[in-house]
């Protein structure tokens, strides 16, 4: 299973702000309101100042959600660590941090052969041309939004223009972007190229998540159409 080839708008409700004591009917409600995916936020204290859950909670989560794309979102050091343990547990997509390893080749290669979708991703100070190497070997890139640790910061609209450069470069990739994205941040977001929209606090908060899903690919939607009439 993919995500969707850059051709279409995916939204995945990030559920850090969610009540994690029902975690399970929290990804339901999310999941029933229309979303796409599900978008894991897994912190480990190191690479980010937070802690979340491990491949422990996902195995749990997983039979209660089949047919769900789970994408963990690894804001880890040494993110190879927990390749395997994620893939058994049943992730489907492997997000890691370029700034957390020093072989993104290897963990790129590693995530693969455990089975999983390979997601490479940037924080707001790291320049985007480092991803470049390793575009045509991932299924997506993700442009952080926030500098990653908690849900519900303000969005940092000055990484957009690294959204917009790798559009106009890969009109079919994948490209992702997390951190302070909702209905008030969403047409700057869509009219920079960006396709797969993780949304936190603001759906998680939201009183009419479905709607807020509705509007905000609309958005996306348009922009993609544009784009593609321009080409
Ligand atoms: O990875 C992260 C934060 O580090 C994100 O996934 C956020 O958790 C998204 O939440 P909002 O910023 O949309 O509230
Ligand atoms: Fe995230």
């Amino acid at each position: 299973m993919a995500l969707s080839n850059g051709c279409s708008c995916k939204i995945g409700p990030s559920i850090l702000n969610a009540d994690l004591s029902s975690l399970a009917s929290e990804c339901q409600r999310l999941m029933d309101s229309g979303s796409d995916y599900l978008h894991l936020d897994v912190m480990d204290g190191h690479f980010v100042p937070n802690l979340t859950f491990g491949h422990p909670i996902v195995k749990c989560l997983r039979p209660k959600m089949p047919g769900v794309f789970f994408e963990m979102h690894m804001m880890v050091e040494n993110p190879e660590r927990w390749v395997e343990p994620m893939a058994d547990a049943g992730a489907n997509m492997y997000t890691f941090h370029y700034e957390a390893t020093s072989d993104p080749v290897s963990c790129i290669r590693k995530i693969k052969e455990a089975g999983m979708k390979v997601g490479l991703g940037i924080n707001p100070p790291t320049d985007v041309e480092v991803v470049l190497p390793y575009v045509d070997m991932v299924d997506l890139i993700l442009v952080m939004t926030v500098n990653p640790g908690f849900g519900g910061q303000a969005f940092i609209a000055d990484c957009l223009p690294k959204v917009k450069y790798l559009r106009d470069r890969y009109k079919q990739l994948d490209i992702e972007v997390d951190g302070g994205v909702g209905p008030k941040t969403i047409q700057q977001c869509a009219e920079v190229g960006a396709n797969v929209i993780v949304s936190g606090s603001a759906l998680v908060k939201h009183e009419n998540p479905r709607k807020a899903i509705i509007d905000m690919r609309s958005i996306v939607d348009e922009y993609i159409q544009k784009s593609q009439l321009e080409r």
